[in-house]
C-alpha cells in the first residue's frame, strides 16, 4: 500500500518590485487579515522600512505595534511572543534581514498566527522558507516554522541596502551547489529523505543566478530583482523538501561554527560561500567544481578567502575541523576532518595562505 504523504506550504502572494513597500496594507487586506499587526524588526531595518510601513497602517486607520530584536536567538523569539500577547496582536510582519524574518516566522508558528515577510536586504534565502535557524549553545537548530502568507520585497529598498548584503545573498545561493552534493551523498550513504524536486530547484536556482551574474552589479536595481527571485526560489526548494537540506550542507555547518568562534565577523552568506569553495574541493578534489564556485563568488564581489572574511587562518581551520559536531546532518565532512587535511584543503583552494 502507498502511504507516503506531503504537505507543502507556500506563500499565497509574492509581491516584488519598485516601491512595493507601500503595498503592505493592501496585501494584508487581500489576505483578509483582521486586527492589529505586530511588526518584528531589528535596529537598522526599523528605520528603513518598519516605521514607514507602520505609518501606512496608521494612515489606513490600523494601529500597529513594533518590537525590535537584536539577535537571532530563542530569547528573541520569546520577546516577540510576549510582545504579541501584551499588544494583543493578530498577525506578525517580519521586516528586515534574516534575523528579523526568522524570529517573526518562529514566533508566528508558536502563536499560531499568520505572518508576512518584508525583506530589507537580499542577503539570505530564508525570505520564504518554512525554516528558522537558531544557535543554541554548542549546536544549531533548523526549526520548523510558519512560512509567510505573503512576501513584499521592494527592490528599491533592497537596492539601497549596502552592496555586501546583496553579495551575501548571492553567495547563500551559490552554496546550494555543495548543499545538494552533501544531500545526495547523505542519501546514498545514510538513506536520508531526499526530494528530487527540491534538489533540482535548488541547483537550477544557483545556475540561473550564476548565468545572470553580469546583471548583479552595485547601484543596479535589477540586481536586487535577480537576487531576490533566486532567494525566493531557494526558499521554495526548502519548503518543498520540508527541510533546509537543499540549501544547507557542510558549508553551512562551517558558517554556523564561525558564528560561535568569531561572532559577527562576517555575514552569513559570505561565510557559507567560502565554506562552499572548500567543501566542493572535498567532494571533487582538484578536478571538482571548487574553482567554478570561487570564480562565481569572485565575479559578484563576494569573499573567497579567510582574510576577506576578516578571519585568521587558525579560526578557519578550527571551524572546518569541528563543525561536523554542530548538528546531526551527514555531509562530506563525515565524522570530522583531520587537521592536516583541513590545512591542505584550505590552502589548495586559496582560502588560507
Ligand atoms: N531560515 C532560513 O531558511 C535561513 C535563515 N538564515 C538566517 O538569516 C540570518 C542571516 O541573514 P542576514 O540578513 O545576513 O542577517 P541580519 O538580519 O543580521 O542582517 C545583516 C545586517 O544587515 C543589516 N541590514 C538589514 N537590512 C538593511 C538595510 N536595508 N540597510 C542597511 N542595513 C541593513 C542588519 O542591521 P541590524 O543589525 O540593525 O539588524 C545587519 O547588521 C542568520 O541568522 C541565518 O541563520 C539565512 C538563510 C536561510
Ligand atoms: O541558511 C540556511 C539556508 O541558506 C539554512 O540554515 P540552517 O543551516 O540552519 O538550516
Ligand atoms: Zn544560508
Amino acid at each position: 500500500m502507498f502511504e507516503k504523504s506531503t504537505w507543502i506550504r507556500l506563500p499565497r502572494n509574492v509581491v516584488v518590485g519598485h516601491g512595493v513597500r507601500s503595498s503592505v496594507v493592501e496585501v494584508v487586506d487581500e489576505l483578509h487579515l483582521q486586527g492589529r499587526p505586530l511588526l518584528v524588526t531589528s535596529p537598522t531595518p526599523r528605520a528603513v522600512a518598519a516605521e514607514p510601513v507602520a505609518a501606512d497602517f496608521e494612515a489606513a486607520g490600523i494601529d500597529p505595534a513594533i518590537v525590535t530584536i537584536e539577535s537571532a536567538t530563542f530569547e528573541s523569539v520569546e520577546t516577540v511572543i510576549e510582545a504579541a500577547e501584551a499588544e494583543a496582536a493578530s498577525y506578525l510582519i517580519g521586516v528586515g534581514g534574516g534575523k528579523a524574518i526568522d524570529i517573526a516566522k518562529m514566533a508566528s508558528h508558536h502563536l499560531d498566527m499568520g505572518f508576512l515577510s518584508v525583506p530589507t536586504a537580499a542577503s539570505h534565502d530564508g525570505i520564504v522558507s518554512n525554516r528558522g535557524s537558531v544557535p543554541d549553545g554548542d549546536t544549531r537548530h533548523s526549526v520548523a516554522a510558519e512560512p509567510p502568507l505573503a512576501v513584499v520585497a521592494d527592490t528599491e529598498v533592497l537596492a539601497e541596502a549596502p552592496w555586501e548584503l546583496t553579495t551575501a545573498g548571492c553567495a547563500d545561493i551559490i552554496s546550494n551547489y555543495t548543499a545538494v552534493m552533501d544531500w545526495r551523498l547523505a542519501k546514498r550513504l545514510k538513506n536520508v529523505e531526499f526530494s528530487e524536486y527540491g534538489a533540482a530547484l535548488s541547483e537550477m536556482t544557483a545556475e540561473i543566478l550564476v548565468d545572470n551574474a553580469d546583471h548583479v552589479r552595485p547601484g543596479l536595481e535589477e540586481s536586487a530583482w535577480v537576487v531576490t527571485k533566486a532567494l525566493m526560489s531557494s526558499g521554495v526548494a526548502m519548503s518543498i523538501a520540508g527541510s533546509s537540506r537543499p540549501a544547507s550542507g557542510a558549508e553551512h555547518l562551517f558558517s554556523h561554527q564561525l558564528d560561535r568562534l568569531a561572532p559577527e565577523a562576517a555575514l552569513h552568506g559570505h561565510q557559507v560561500g567560502v565554506g562552499s569553495i572548500m567543501t566542493a574541493y572535498l567532494h571533487g578534489g582538484e578536478r571538482g567544481i571548487w574553482r567554478d564556485i570561487r570564480d562565481a563568488l569572485d565575479s559578484i564581489d563576494a569573499p573567497t578567502t579567510a582574510t576577506e572574511l576578516g578571519l585568521d587562518d587558525e579560526t578557519v581551520l578550527e571551524a572546518l575541523t569541528t563543525c561536523h559536531e554542530i548538528r546531526d546532518r551527514y555531509t562530506i565532512l563525515g565524522n570530522g576532518m583531520d587537521e592536516r587535511a583541513a590545512r591542505e584543503g584550505a590552502t589548495k583552494t586559496g582560502v588560507i595562505d
